[in-house]
């Protein structure tokens, strides 16, 4: 019967069906809460037929929603022929186990959904590892709990049956590809190290954002790259970096990274840990902001609170209302700016405040690194060759003492590291960039 139906449709794509729900503390967009979750399912090429709302304290443990909210579910399934239900929420193994068996058809969670836009999308060979690290390191509990489940039963005739051994199996063939993984992506990873220091003393300034927000198409109409754009969550997995030319004479590194979103899957914070860690390299971050969302304030904290997990809260950053030419209400604009004093408006479509935007990030690096003549012994090799990569160097003058003194701008970031070697390093405060 239904097998006879999806031969009979034309639309080979999924059929899904959105649930929500409706926590009192929930953070959603009022007008329409499935606004998010709509998008990550056009994204992972579904076809939304239906969805369903429910308001409660807190969710059903074993089936999310309420008993009644199922059966209406279930007709809901039914009468649009749907192929699966997508649950706004993480759903605990048993709760997914629950819903499957009363509906007859999959269920998936939000993180899934995730996991599968960003399968899909990875396109170099490091976003795929990091990726499949994510997916493994997200299935690993669930094998786990499915198995103990399984084994509970079986543990009831007090016999070490088959799902105990199979389980070990499993685990074992997953851990190990999970090392694997890690050991190949290291291997990467510190390969990417040396090219970062290989390249030219030049300030790096990276996008960060929630996703779709603009970051890629700011960064194209920045350096005229041609970086895929996509009216779709989760366009960019890869980081890109191109020369971003000043208008005033100079020029920048400017790098494109994953978009953020609300409660991102912690496996996938972890293994992306890496390629976010980029922005930590960079003298500056610019946190590109849909300006035109109703979402924007929330969006913004999301974003904040996954630079605070990868300990970049706190690093030089300036705030990019983008979309400007989408705010339907000037007031809205002026609200957001009231609330964060370092902010510009740009739009990156049309090209507007580049012009400011070129001379905020000019006076933000200025602040960010310092002239500086730093002293040490000419046999200190490792102080020495930090200060090749990371300082851009205009001279040595060496002493009679076996001291050198290395002329340089530097980085205030490095002040750490160079207080930590016992270095001596003085500053006259003048500025690279006037
Ligand atoms: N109206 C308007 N639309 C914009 C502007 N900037 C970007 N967009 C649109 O917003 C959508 C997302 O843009 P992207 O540049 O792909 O966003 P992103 O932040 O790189 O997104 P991810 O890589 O998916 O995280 C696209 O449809 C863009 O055309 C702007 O200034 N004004
Ligand atoms: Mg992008």
């Amino acid at each position: 019967m239904t097998e006879f139906k999806s031969t009979e449709r034309k639309d080979l794509r999924e059929r899904a069906i959105l649930v929500g729900i409706l926590l009192p503390d929930g953070r959603y967009n009022p007008e329409d809460p499935l606004d998010e979750i709509r998008g990550l399912a056009k994204t992972a090429g579904l076809v939304v037929v239906g969805s369903l709302l429910q308001k409660r304290q807190q969710v059903d443990i074993a089936t999310v929603v309420g008993s009644g909210k199922v059966e209406e579910l279930q007709g809901l399934c039914e009468a649009q022929e749907a192929d699966l239900v997508v649950v706004d929420h993480d759903l605990s193994p048993s709760q997914g186990r629950n819903l499957e068996k009363a509906l007859g058809v999959k269920v998936i969670d939000r993180t899934e959904v995730i996991l599968d836009i960003f399968a899909t999308h990875a396109q170099t060979n490091e976003a795929r590892l990091q990726v499949e690290l994510a997916q493994l390191d997200y299935s690993l509990p669930r094998l786990k709990r499915m198995w103990t489940h399984l084994s509970r039963y079986k543990g009831g005739i007090g016999v070490r049956g088959p799902g105990e051994k199979q389980l070990e199996t499993d685990r074992r063939l997953v851990e190990g590809r999970i090392q694997d993984l890690k050991a190949k992506l290291h291997k990467i990873q510190a390969r990417k190290e040396r090219e970062v220091a290989a390249r030219e003393a030049v300030p790096t300034v990276s996008l960060v954002g929630y996703t779709n927000a603009g970051k890629s198409t700011l960064m194209n109409a920045l350096t005229g790259a041609d970086v895929l754009i996509e009216d779709k969550l989760f366009a960019t997995l890869d980081t890109r970096t191109r020369r971003w030319p000043f208008a005033g004479g100079g020029h920048v590194l400017l790098s494109d990274t994953v978009g953020f979103i609300r409660d991102l899957p912690h496996s996938l914070v972890a293994s992306f840990k890496a390629t976010l860690e980029e922005a930590s390299q960079a003298d500056l971050l610019l946190h590109v902001v849909d300006a035109s969302s109703p979402e924007a304030e929330a969006q913004i904290q999301a974003v904040n609170s996954v630079l605070e997990e990868i300990g970049l809260l706190g690093h030089p950053t300036i705030l990019v209302l983008n979309k400007a030419d989408r705010v339907p209400d000037r007031s809205f604009l002026d609200v957001l700016r009231a609330h964060h004093d370092e902010s510009i408006v740009v739009s990156a479509a049309a090209g507007d405040g580049l012009d400011r935007l070129e001379q905020a990030v000019r006076e933000a690096l200025n602040e960010s690194a310092l002239d500086a003549e730093v002293e040490t012994a000419v046999g200190n090799g490792r102080v020495l060759s930090y200060l090749a990569q990371h300082a851009m160097i205009r001279g040595r003058r060496y002493s009679d003492d076996d001291r050198v003194t290395v002329d340089c701008r530097l980085p205030r970031r490095c002040l750490g590291y160079l207080a930590e070697h016992g270095v001596d390093v003085r500053t006259d405060g003048q500025r690279m960039y006037a």
